[in-house]
């Protein structure tokens, strides 16, 4: 039942501008329904400081030593020129102490620079990995909140993209880009200052080169910011597609979609090439443009500098350290370019993970929880009151709806495909909420039950008998975390699935590794019913599975039914006429509404829809 929906077409305008050289409606971005998660004003600052506000101590301590190690590295050019006019002339009047002096100096600073620069590296890993692990726990658990709804749309694909391929944007950013950027605003700011106490004319001849530069980098940030976003997409498309393929590979198997699928995937890789290729050509710009207009205002800086070496209002020995500050002041220009690199990769990166962060689920939980009322019995009583609903994107599914359970009833509901039978299920088990009207648990409204009562109150085993990675026992487990192995086996025995479990290589410790591939359907259904009777809900809904069991193993999975269905409410979604015979009660739907209602025996006497459904079973079987 689940949906991709993906619009026609939501390309920007600027994601259209598309680099020369490949076919234009390959390079456009793939449909992505992304622009339906706003990012509301303000998300990627606040997620940005939510994350390093606590570890505000940590980065002031980071800071503080990059000081020291740009103090140390700073001092050398200075020493350099110290040696030059005051330590050679002295040294020439048979005075070796101030080059001595000098060069101890120097040597100290080096020493001192290594020191700090791998403190820093070693507190600003730490910051990385913390900010990192915090991100990637806020994705997960915020994507496992999010409504059904949501991850109908959001596909799976692209949720790991947001915890994989941006986050590493942004450790890109911390791990390198930071550094980066500390050490060259520190190193510009601090060059800055010496320059211009050395020499205020030369020095503010010099840095006014900071005029074009700064206009170079507004432009490049301007052009690299929408390259970026189309540049994070792709890479999400990329992983949509690989996940999407690898999820079904059966049906890739079975319909031979494999050269369909390289087809298809060849097209998003090449969309990725190119956003990437785009994005390093802006970089390349970037540097190119840079770093000629730092060369072009050196030697203006040095033909000055000479002429007042000429002139005598300069010493030598200030001019060749201005030649080295200078080499270091526009040096890092180059590792601003991979920075503003990494920044507006990361920035990219970010709005999208604060989109996803910041998207409320539809299906919330209540402020104000209440309880389930006392009860003697296991089961409890359902009603759907007038109720209501639409899919997001769809018509009205179900038109007001009323529908009594009595406690401990069995109810099988069958009807056309698309009749709406699961709609009522996936509305009894909460998944969503009804667009109006309500559905109480003994009088209770779901929407006002917490999640553990929720659990508690309603289970829903669905037709996939979806089993994790782990063991059997683990499998089973799930229905009542924390449950013993003797809890485990008597659900098992009660179900009928001790036997084949038994047999499995290593009983319950048996991994079923990916999807139960070790089992076949029915077994996995027996192993979803011990889950579902481990869980001992109130109300249990069954989806059955569509897949036809032999006969062996439909009787199986028929008596573990019963077993799992005693004493609470049941409303089993019935592909298998044959199921309907364990039911007290039927309902026969159409189009959103209950066209029949009543005992198997009472249906089949009536004549009417079900009656013929029925006979037609009857006469399928002889
Ligand atoms: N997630 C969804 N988003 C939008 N429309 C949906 C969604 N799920 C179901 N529908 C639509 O709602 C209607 C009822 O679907 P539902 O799955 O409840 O039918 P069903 O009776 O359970 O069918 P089946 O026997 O084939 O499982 C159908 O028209 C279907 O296309």
């Amino acid at each position: 039942m689940t949906t991709t929906c993906e619009p026609a077409d939501t390309r920007t305008k600027d994601a259209r501008t598309q680099p020369a050289g490949l076919p234009e409606d390959e390079l456009a971005p793939p449909p992505e329904d992304e622009e339906d998660i706003p990012v509301p004003p303000g998300a990627p600052s606040a997620l940005l400081r939510s994350l390093l506000g606590p570890l505000r101590g940590r980065i002031a301590a980071a800071i503080a030593v990059i000081l020291l190690q740009q103090a140390a590295l700073q001092a050398g050019p200075l020493l350099v020129a110290l040696a030059m006019d005051r330590g050679i002339p002295a040294l020439r009047d048979n005075d070796a102490g101030p080059l001595v002096a000098v060069i101890v100096a120097y040597l100290g600073c080096a020493l001192l620079g290594t020191l700090f620069q791998w403190t820093f590296i070693r507190i600003s890993a730490r910051i990385n990995q913390d900010v990192l692990m915090d991100l990637r726990g806020r994705i997960f658990r915020h994507a496992q909140r999010l409504s059904l709804d949501f991850h109908e749309r959001y596909t799976s694909g692209r949720i790991i993209s947001r915890a994989t391929s941006d986050v590493e944007a942004l450790r890109e950013l911390l791990s390198e880009g930071l550094q980066e950027l500390l050490t060259v605003s520190l190193s510009v700011c601090s060059i800055s200052v010496i320059l211009l106490v050395l020499d205020w004319q030369l020095g503010l001849a010099a840095l006014l080169a900071f005029l074009p530069l700064c206009v170079i980098t507004q432009s490049f940030r301007n052009r690299s910011r929408l390259v970026y976003r189309r540049s994070r997409t792709a890479a999400a498309s990329l992983i949509v597609r690989f996940t999407e393929t690898m999820n079904g590979i059966r049906p890739v198997k079975a319909f031979r979609l494999e050269p369909t699928n390289d087809a298809a995937f060849g097209v998003v890789n090449r969309q990725s090439a190119a956003a990437t290729a785009d994005s390093l050509l802006e970089v390349a710009r970037y540097g190119g443009l840079s770093r000629m207009t730092a060369n072009v205002w050196t030697t203006g800086v040095v033909v000055l500098g000479a002429y007042l070496v000429t002139d005598g209002s300069a010493e030598l020995g200030v001019l060749t350290a201005f030649v080295l500050y200078l080499h270091r002041l526009f040096e890092p220009i180059d590792q601003l370019a991979m920075f503003l690199n990494s920044y507006q990769s990361a920035a990219a990166a970010l709005e999208k993970i604060a989109g996803l962060l910041a998207h409320e689920p539809t299906v919330a939980e209540p402020a104000d929880p209440a309880d389930l009322p006392a009860s003697t019995i296991k089961g409890r009583e359902v009603h759907f009151e007038k109720t209501r609903f639409a899919y997001r994107t769809g018509k009205e599914v179900l038109p007001p709806f009323d529908l009594l359970l009595s406690a401990g009833q069995t109810v099988a509901v069958v009807g056309a495909t698309g009749a709406g039978k699961s709609t009522v299920a996936k509305l009894l088990a909460r998944f969503y909420d009804p667009t109006e009207g309500r559905i109480t648990l003994d009088g209770v409204d779901l929407r006002d039950l917490s999640g553990p009562e929720l659990r508690r109150g309603v289970v829903m085993v669905t037709q996939e008998s979806f089993l994790f990675s782990g063991t059997v026992a683990e499998n089973i487990a799930i229905g009542r975390p924390g449950a013993d192995r003797a809890e485990i086996e008597e659900a098992a025995r009660a179900i009928g699935a001790h036997e084949f479990i038994a047999e499995l290589p290593d009983g319950y410790d048996t991994d079923v590794r990916k999807r139960g591939g070790r089992i076949s359907a029915g077994q996995r259904q027996l192993v979803a019913f011990a889950r579902a009777l481990l869980a001992d809900p109130a109300v249990l809904i069954l989806d059955e599975a569509t897949s036809s069991l032999d006969v062996p193993g439909e009787q199986a999975v028929q008596q573990a039914m019963r077993t799992v269905l005693a004493g609470r409410t049941a409303v089993i979604i019935a592909h298998r006429l044959s199921t309907v015979e364990i039911a007290d009660r039927v309902l026969v739907m159409d189009q959103g509404r209950i066209v029949e209602d009543g005992t198997p025996r009472e249906l089949i006497d009536r004549a009417g829809r079900f009656a013929r459904l029925h006979r037609a079973w009857r006469d399928s079987l002889v």
